[in-house]
């Protein structure tokens, strides 16, 4: 399957109406000015394609959708066959889905964790439209796409066979951490658009990371989030991995936010290695004053 990018996420939260500031003001996304997802959700993005990170009010903090960009319509036909092929219900997208979407067009199925996804072509895109809710040099997208998510998953072998066999994302590294694994995983080059970790019995998104061109914007972020007391998930740090470096900061809809700058690329994936690490960062990435995780949820355990 030819995924390229990680389009959109969508999510739910009781909190929607705090990111109309929190967005723009210490993340420094642009508001979109549309209204396709209605008056109660905020419509954020990092660069000229709008819409790529929705909040609409609602009573749980939870993902609705994580949006996955393909080529084009054939590429979009040949995903349903191969989806349908390993047994996976797809739905399309009404004309209307698509309109609010903002795409040409889309399908939607759940993964074996209970996540919904959606593979679409033809993103809207409306060049030099970008306005930051603060200075900013910008985000690091394109071919790369709007960052990257980290989801928990209750059976990491069974998601991990899932994205890369069904979804053909290809494993970047793994990291041991606290008896668990991390899984990270790579369609472009972005070292990974998706990570995952296994917690038996649990699922959620632990957070999307927003990549900056300029190292300044990791630090006036940073500034902005200790002025405005808002609690720091991990302190300031330097993956092992990726080489990202970069603080996790509490949004207000239980996932976390990753603020980085200056990870390294997958430029030649045939020519890239697996390798395992037994640390998650080469300096710092402490534990912050953030109160324990609100992203996950308990997966009710299959019926037989
Ligand atoms: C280790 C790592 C490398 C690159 C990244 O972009 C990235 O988000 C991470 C994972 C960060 C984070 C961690 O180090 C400790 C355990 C954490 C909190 C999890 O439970 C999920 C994310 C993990
Ligand atoms: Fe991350």
């Amino acid at each position: 399957m030819k995924i390229t990018s990680l389009g959109y996420l969508r999510v739910e939260s009781p909190n929607a109406k705090e990111w109309a500031t929190f967005g723009p003001e210490v993340l420094g996304l642009a508001v979109s000015e549309d209204l396709a997802g209605g008056p109660d959700t905020v419509s954020l993005t990092n660069d000229d394609r709008p819409g790529r990170l929705q909040i609409s009010e609602g009573p749980h903090n939870r993902v609705q959708c994580i949006g996955w960009e393909l080529p084009g319509a054939g590429d979009l036909a040949d995903a349903v066959a191969t989806l349908e092929q390993a047994g996976v219900t797809v739905e399309r997208g009404t004309a209307e889905e698509c309109r609010a979407a903002k795409v040409r067009q889309l399908v939607r199925f759940t993964d074996p964790a209970g996540f919904t996804h959606e593979l679409f072509y033809g993103q809207l895109v409306v060049p030099g439209s970008f306005r930051p809710g603060r200075g900013t040099a910008g985000f690091v997208t394109r071919g790369q796409g709007l960052g990257h998510v980290v989801l928990v998953v209750p059976d990491l072998t069974e998601s991990l066979d899932f994205f890369c066999t069904v979804l053909g994302f290809r494993v970047s590294d793994e990291i041991d951490f606290d008896g668990n694994t991390l899984v990270f995983l790579h369609v472009n080059p972005r070292h990974h658009s998706l990570a995952i970790m296994g917690i038996p019995g649990m699922r959620g998104l632990h957070h999307l990371m927003l990549q900056v061109e300029d190292l300044d914007d990791v630090g006036i972020a940073h500034q902005l989030v200790l002025d405005r007391q808002i609690p720091l998930a991990m302190t300031l740090g330097r993956h092992a991995n990726d080489r990202m470096l970069s603080f996790y900061v509490r949004s207000p809809s239980g996932f976390e936010i990753e603020y980085g700058w200056g990870a390294s690329t997958v430029d030649v994936p045939d020519q890239w290695v697996v390798t395992h690490m037994k640390s998650t960062s080469i300096w710092g990435h402490r534990p912050g004053d953030a109160p324990p995780p609100a992203c996950l949820e308990p997966v009710s355990p299959p019926a037989s």
